[in-house]
């Protein structure tokens, strides 16, 4: 599947504006402030008349073309560019084209999403790498991509044979379409006939035509084919270029057969032509356009997940296998359950045949005729007379009876003989009835269960996955919307998966059986039913299935997302209630339900459609079969009670065939619910990232003991990363260095944090760092835990790099104390002993009196059993606090690290746990060897032995606190003034 897409008139330019236009007149051209270089290789001479070249920059796409605004007249010069996105998880190639003389050049971006490659930090312009691409990337022609470190800048180029690719992802785009006459255009088009997606995500932002009010920006469409632009994200979010102005999609104009579907814009103002502020609108050429009116639109949530790729099928079999002995069992009573159901035509059609035949009904008649009361015809009915053998006068006469006739007996034994058939038959029927209620019985209950015990595995695995995850997964991933995952998502899946299997399995026997006893009765009529029946159905569900699988995932991410709404905004709900946002609030819970009730609309009207053609092939099939069977009725080819068993099992068959594919449309639903499961599941959506890494948490495997100095240790930290599985011996000396750390998070992989950071942590020392707000004081915290990693530099216990050491074996070393108290649902003595399970309640007690926590936990209405409340609910901020230091003393650290950990405290409690906190530093029997102050109180820096002092993520100041009275002091004298 080809890609083309040209950004016409348009510029794609960074977020801070730092990018800047090179070519005169010409869209997307645009680079970084920092220069392109010449291209690495040499490309033919017809390619390289212009030259565009590549930047890679968070999350912009940047391509600038550094040759003159003359056009060529090639119209299929090309070169590549690369970029990569903000968190380093596109791998994508740009191309430059020019089109044709008299008109701007074009150029073409094509790309690959790849979400699971990590930056490749070693990479150097041009290296290659393959990606696995996913998603919505489809199959591409190129087969390489290139990945560039951020921050590099580089020019390609490659021969136009390379061309074409997939569709089109970007998470974290920012794209600017405007000219300079503030005219923006985004042309995506296929030359080629092909398909091609534009796929927005999370915190894209698209700005329109930032000058002009008049003419805004264009999506055009310039392809002939059903082209889709899909935004999923913040549009026109308002972005600095728009001086105030309201964006809009007003103008939006597609010029073909294209679909432009806005589902979770922020700011849009539904539009095109005919479109007006309506939900849905089509332009001149027929176009639908989705927007949402602008209310709506600024109540969506600005994110969307990327798209998944569906499970293969084995991979969701998968989910059963740890079942399938239940499964197998559940499987034999359906197929006996199954095959009793089944006997019931052909009973049926016995009977019919037994008393339509020519004999039987003489003897009725005859029977009737001699004693029938009246002749009207009522006689007894002879099924009911024979299941119930009573009511008749026949039954109650005596055949060894002398008085009676030869003739009157002979019918009498006749009839008699044709009662006992029936009874046989009813009997029969009765068994089956029995077996089959029995079976299903068996069946449905183990089925059910069954699918209750993976649903309730998958719930484990998955949170086990989840709470495996490092910070930064957290960061991006909202957790309203993994809590859903865990509930709706995998409700989803199991009820589609297991019931559908049953139910699948149920109507393929049943199926089987029909077709196998319509081929005995006329294997001609059997020919002429089973095999277009199942061929129409089959297309009508593969047509509708695929559908619904689709709008039944994005019908979970959007479900998912209320979730996570109504959970955050009920978390902080004196937040909504005292900026009096109820009523917004309900808007924009209402508008992510509404979204969610468009694809679950969409769904219902697939799913109704299916059923309406199933219903029609299915009764066509069986008006053809009573023609057909009529026909050979009347030359005496079938009888008539074969042909109403042929019916009968014809039913059978048409509706075991419905409900197949509508099982296997279940499935495909339960492939769309599973998509993010497995991704989550396999880490496959892990926000792995350039500029700082994160830390995977997985505990590792082994554990070894290294020496305590730093002797004989490599300093080569590529390779001690992967395997890091260290600890130290206890008696190490827990004294921590930062040396020449440099960081910036992964989200935001430009944006430098810490730089050049050096400093040590003594053992026995209390360390206080301060600096204003931003400066980077909690991210030193966050980088010693091993939340993220430097990217350059490292930070060392006991000389050990920490990147050696296993990551659990650290953060047990440290005492964190957060700048966010955060406590649980559960009671003081729950809380406090978290990082303890086994403490006892002297130690919880003990830890608390350290803390200043003891005497107002005792005023608590049930003291250490009383339960604070979700997030803490119900005590007060300093109270929290202390709760957290108690917290973090019971689990006996050797270092402990307070993050603002006193801000909520009053004076003389803040002096009395400074105090206690000295005490403990200086006590030979408690495990505290040195504590670090985050703080901005004077009265915890003067507490302290030294102060560093931090700006802009560099140490400017450090020494005790009488600094202040020096001339070295001058950043402390600055920051302290004010301060108390
Ligand atoms: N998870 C994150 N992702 C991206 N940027 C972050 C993240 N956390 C913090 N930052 C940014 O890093 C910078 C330093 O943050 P940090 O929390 O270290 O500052 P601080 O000095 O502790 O501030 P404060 O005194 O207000 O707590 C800030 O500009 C902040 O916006």
């Amino acid at each position: 599947m080809n890609l083309l897409c040209r950004v016409v008139g348009t510029r794609i330019i960074r977020g801070d504006r730092r990018c800047e236009c090179r070519h005169h007149g010409v869209g997307v051209v645009v680079s970084s402030s920092s220069s392109s270089s010449s291209p690495p290789s040499s490309p033919s001479s017809h390619q390289r008349s212009r030259r565009f070249s590549g930047h890679v920059v968070g999350g912009v796409v940047s391509v600038a073309s550094s040759s003159s605004s003359s056009s060529s007249s090639r119209p299929h010069l090309r070169r590549r560019c690369y970029a990569v996105s903000p968190s380093n998880i596109i791998a994508t190639h740009a191309t430059g084209r020019v089109l044709n003389q008299r008109h701007h050049p074009h150029v073409h971006i094509h790309g690959e999403y790849a979400p699971n490659i990590h930056p490749p930090h070693a990479a150097t312009c041009g290296d290659d790498y393959r990606v696995n691409a996913r998603s919505t990337t489809t199959t591409t022609t190129t087969t390489t991509t290139t990945m560039m470190p951020p921050s590099s800048s580089c020019s390609f180029s490659s021969p136009l044979s390379t061309m074409a690719s997939a569709s089109f992802s970007y998470e974290g785009l920012s794209i600017y379409t405007s000219d300079r006459r503030g005219r923006g255009r985004m042309v995506s088009g296929c030359n080629d006939g092909n398909f091609s997606r534009w796929h927005f995500y999370h915190s894209s932002s698209f700005h329109t035509s930032p000058t002009s009010n008049d003419d805004g920006a264009k999506f055009v469409d310039s392809n002939n084919n059903n082209d889709k632009i899909k935004i999923n994200s913040e549009i026109a979010h308002g972005g600095q270029d728009n001086d105030g102005m309201e964006p809009r999609f007003q103008d939006t104009e597609l010029t073909t057969n294209s679909f432009l579907d806005v589902t979770s814009a922020s700011s849009i103002v539904a539009g095109g032509p005919g479109g007006g502020d309506d939900d849905e609108g089509k332009n001149r050429d027929g176009n639908i356009i989705i927007a949402r009116s602008r209310e709506q639109s600024q109540s969506q949530p600005p994110t969307s997940p990327p798209p998944t790729t569906p499970p293969s099928v084995s991979k969701m079999l998968s989910l059963l296998y740890p079942e399938y002995k239940s499964l197998l069992a559940a499987l034999g009573f359906l197929a006996v359950a199954t095959s009793a159901t089944m006997q019931f035509p052909h009973a049926i059609g016995q009977i019919i045949d037994i008393l339509s035949s020519t004999s039987s009904r003489d003897i009725i008649d005859a029977y009737h005729s001699a004693y029938a009361p009246s002749s009207d015809g009522g006689g007894v009915p002879p099924m009911m007379d024979a299941i119930d053998g009573a009511a008749s006068p026949i039954a109650t006469t005596n055949l060894d009876d002398d008085d009676v006739q030869p003739q009157q007996r002979r019918l009498l034994e006749q009839h008699q003989l044709l009662q006992e058939e029936m009874r046989s038959i009813g009997l029969q029927l009765t068994s089956y009835f029995a077996v089959g209620a029995f079976g299903t019985f068996a069946s449905s209950a183990i089925f059910d269960s069954t699918g209750e015990r993976i649903g309730a595995d998958l719930r484990k695995r998955l949170f086990a996955a989840l709470i495996q995850r490092d910070l930064n997964f957290f960061a991006i991933n909202r957790a309203g919307e993994l809590a859903n995952r865990l509930s709706t998502d995998v409700h989803e899946v199991v009820e589609h998966l297991v019931h559908n299997m049953a139910y699948f399995l149920y109507n393929l026997i049943r199926a089987l059986t029909a077709a196998a006893s319509m081929a005995v009765i006329s294997p001609a009529l059997t020919a002429c039913i089973s095999v277009p029946l199942p061929v129409l159905l089959g297309g009508c569900a593969a047509f509708f299935g695929e559908n619904i699988r689709h709008y039944t995932g994005r019908q979970l991410d959007v479900l998912a997302r209320s979730t996570h709404v109504a959970t955050e905004r009920f978390g902080g709900i004196s937040t909504v209630l005292s900026f009096g946002q109820r009523g917004a609030e309900q808007r924009r819970y209402s508008a992510v339900v509404e979204a969610s009730y468009g694809y679950a609309r969409r769904v219902a009207i697939y799913e109704g459609a299916f059923w309406g053609s199933s219903y029609l092939v299915g009764h066509a099939a069986l008006l053809s079969v009573l023609m057909l069977g009529s026909h050979q009725v009347l030359h005496g080819e079938i009888s008539p009670g074969h042909l109403a068993g042929f019916c009968m099992y014809a039913i059978h068959l048409t509706d075991a065939v419905v409900e197949l594919s509508q099982a296997t449309g279940g499935f495909l639903r339960a492939q769309g619910s599973g998509g993010r499961l497995f991704d989550l599941l396999e880490g496959r959506d892990d926000p792995a990232v350039g500029g700082g890494s994160t830390t995977t948490t997985t505990t590792t495997t082994s554990t070894s003991t290294v020496d305590g100095c730093d002797d004989g240790i490599e300093r080569d930290l590529a390779p001690l990363v992967a395997g890091a599985a260290a600890t130290l011996p206890s008696s190490y000396d827990p004294t921590i260095r930062f040396e020449g750390v440099e960081f910036s998070y992964p989200t935001h992989p430009n944006r430098s944090i810490l730089s050049d950071t050096t400093f040590t942590l003594r053992n026995g020392e209390m360390l206080a760092v301060t600096g204003l707000s931003g400066s980077g004081k909690s991210s030193i915290v966050s980088l010693l835990m091993r939340f993220y990693e430097p990217n350059a530099g490292r930070i060392t216990l006991n000389g050990n790099d920490v990147r050696r050491l296993d990551v659990d074996w650290l953060r047990s070393q440290v005492g964190l104390v957060g700048q966010e108290p955060i406590l649980f649902h559960a009671s003081v003595y729950e809380n406090v002993a978290y990082g303890r399970p086994d403490a006892t309640r002297d130690e919880v007690v003990e830890a608390c009196m350290a803390a200043g926590a003891h005497r107002f936990v005792l005023e608590l209405p049930d003291q250490y059993d009383t339960v604070v409340g979700g997030r803490g609910a119900n005590i007060s901020g300093g109270q929290k606090q202390r709760l957290c230091i108690a917290r973090a003393l019971l689990t006996k650290p050797r270092i402990l690290a307070l993050d603002e950990a006193s801000s909520a405290l009053d004076g003389p409690t803040e002096k009395d746990i400074l105090l206690r906190l000295r005490r403990l530093l200086e006590s030979k029997e408690n495990s505290i060897s040195s504590i670090l102050f985050i703080t901005h109180k004077k009265s915890v820096l003067r507490a302290c032995d030294r102060v560093l002092v931090l700006s802009k993520g560099k140490i400017v100041d450090a020494g005790d606190f009488g600094m202040l009275d020096d001339a070295s002091g001058d950043q402390l004298k600055r920051l302290m003034e004010g301060n108390k």
